[in-house]
C-alpha cells in the first residue's frame, strides 16, 4: 500500500527572467515584465510530496516534522528573502523560471531521502500559476 504525505511551505524571493544569449529587447519581448532589469518578487508556495509504504511499526511514510526541517535547511534557508539571480549559486547561471526553481528544489531534497520514497514538488509562483516536477 502506497500513501502520499506532504508539506506546504512558502518563501519570498526576487528574480528576473533573462536569457544572456539574447538582447535586452528580446528578453523583454519574450518574458515581458518578468524581465524587469530591477527585478520583482513573488510569494512562492512550495508543496513537497513523498509517496511510499507506511512503516509497519510507526504507520508513517515519513515524519512530517523531519520533512519540515529538511525543507527549511535545504530550501528556505537559502532562498527565502533572497534575490535568486544575485544571492544564490543555484541561479547564477540558470534562469529562475518556476520550472527551474521547482527542479532545483527537487534536486536539493532528493539526496536526503531514502530511495524507496517517490518525491514530487509543486511550486506556485502566483495564486494561479504553478509547475510540478517529479524528477
Ligand atoms: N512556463 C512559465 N511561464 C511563465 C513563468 C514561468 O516561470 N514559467 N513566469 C512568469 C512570471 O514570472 C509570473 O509567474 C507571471 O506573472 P503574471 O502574469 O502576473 O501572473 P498572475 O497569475 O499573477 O497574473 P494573471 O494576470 O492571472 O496572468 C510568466 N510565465
Amino acid at each position: 500500500m502506497n500513501v502520499t504525505v506532504g508539506r506546504v511551505e512558502s518563501f519570498n524571493a526576487a528574480h528576473r527572467l533573462y536569457n544572456p544569449a539574447w538582447s535586452d529587447e528580446q528578453n523583454v519581448a519574450f518574458f515581458g515584465p518578468c524581465s524587469n532589469a530591477n527585478y520583482h518578487g513573488h510569494n512562492y508556495v512550495l508543496t513537497v510530496r513523498l509517496t511510499g509504504a507506511p512503516d509497519a511499526a510507526t504507520g508513517y511514510v515519513y515524519d512530517l516534522k523531519d520533512l519540515s526541517r529538511l525543507i527549511k535547511r535545504e530550501i528556505l534557508d537559502t532562498f527565502d528573502h533572497r534575490n535568486l539571480n544575485l544571492d544564490t549559486e543555484d541561479f547564477r547561471q540558470l534562469n529562475p523560471t518556476a520550472e527551474n526553481i521547482a527542479r532545483v528544489c527537487w534536486q536539493r531534497l532528493r539526496p536526503h531521502l531514502a530511495p524507496h520514497l517517490a518525491l514530487s514538488v509543486t511550486l506556485h509562483e502566483t495564486d494561479r500559476n504553478f509547475v510540478e516536477y517529479h524528477g
